[in-house]
């Protein structure tokens, strides 16, 4: 019997979308991964009771290929092969093209960027059709996904800069979180403490964030006292160039997914 959702690559991504479905209300058995990992299959399997674990992929209604992007052409083939006649694609950089022509026939590709803080339910997600996908496969990978997060439709060329900057924008978060909590270690405080503090400070301005009718500039300024310690603080971040830093590191990663589409 086919399932009706398999999962190709149970990694770091794949086991964020996997437990923020099933956190999200989605039934274990209706869920595959296949994973070429032994020790991984294992971990997933003890993980998650019910969901099928398997070393291939099996026959399923719609496929989720989350291998890195120089699997995926070999995992689009294998799924193909097991009967998928609709496919959504996590890989950076993949073009659709790229992966209908590894399907070779009718097969539709949906290509989507989400981000890991889907294992919370609180992820974004954009996505973007291939040439042979209808409203119809667009809506089946907004079902998946709008179960572990917020989902946006865009333009395909737009999905390399999408996943610099929400793909890969948690990596920079949590390197600002780690940075603020050493500095409060350098102040003097315990790292329990200064991780508290770093991390409730992170969450509570980003709840602020989308739930004010403010921006960011406007919500800085509401914390940036005249003569105060906020603005002798972003004195030195503008100082050490981190504005700046975030455009550089952006562009990169931008940059970056369109070379793993090219090579
Ligand atoms: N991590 C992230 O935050 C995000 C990742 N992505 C995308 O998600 C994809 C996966 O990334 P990530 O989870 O970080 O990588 P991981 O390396 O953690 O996961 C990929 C997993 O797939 C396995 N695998 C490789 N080939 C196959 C195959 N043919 N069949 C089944 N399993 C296979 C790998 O096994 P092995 O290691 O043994 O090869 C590995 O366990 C990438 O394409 C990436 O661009 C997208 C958005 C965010
Ligand atoms: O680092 C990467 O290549 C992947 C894609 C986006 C986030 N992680």
């Amino acid at each position: 019997m086919s399932v009706r959702l398999l999962l190709v690559g149970g990694g770091r991504m794949g086991e964020a979308l996997l437990g923020g479905m099933l956190a999200a209300g989605r039934e274990p058995s209706e869920l595959a991964v296949a994973e070429v990992s032994g020790a991984r299959r294992t971990e997933l399997a003890d993980r998650y009771p019910g969901v099928q674990v398997v070393a291939s992929p099996v026959a399923a209604e719609g496929v989720v290929l989350a291998t890195k992007p120089d699997g995926i052409a070999a995992a689009v083939t294998a799924s193909v092969q097991a009967g998928a006649s609709r496919l959504l694609s996590v890989a950076a950089g993949i073009t659709c093209a790229a992966m209908e022509a590894a399907a070779g026939g009718s097969t539709a590709v949906v290509r989507a960027m989400p981000n890991t803080p889907a294992l919370v339910g609180a992820g974004v997600t954009a996505i973007a059709p291939g040439s042979t996908a209808g409203e119809e496969d667009l809506a089946w990978a907004e079902e998946i996904l709008s179960a572990v997060g917020v989902v946006v439709r865009v333009k395909e060329t737009q999905l390399d800069a999408v996943t610099g900057v929400s793909g890969s924008g948690p990596a920079y978060v949590f390197l600002v979180a780690e940075a603020l909590s050493d500095a409060g270690v350098l102040a003097g405080l315990t790292r329990d403490l200064a991780n508290t503090l770093a991390f409730q400070t992170l969450l509570g301005s980003s709840q602020l964030l989308v739930q004010s009718a403010d921006g960011p500039a406007e919500l800085r300024a509401a914390v940036t006292s005249p003569g105060g310690t906020t603005a002798a603080g972003t004195r030195e971040l503008e100082r050490a160039g981190v504005r700046s830093a975030f455009l550089e590191a952006v562009m990169a990663a931008t940059e970056r997914a369109r070379e793993l589409g090219s090579a």
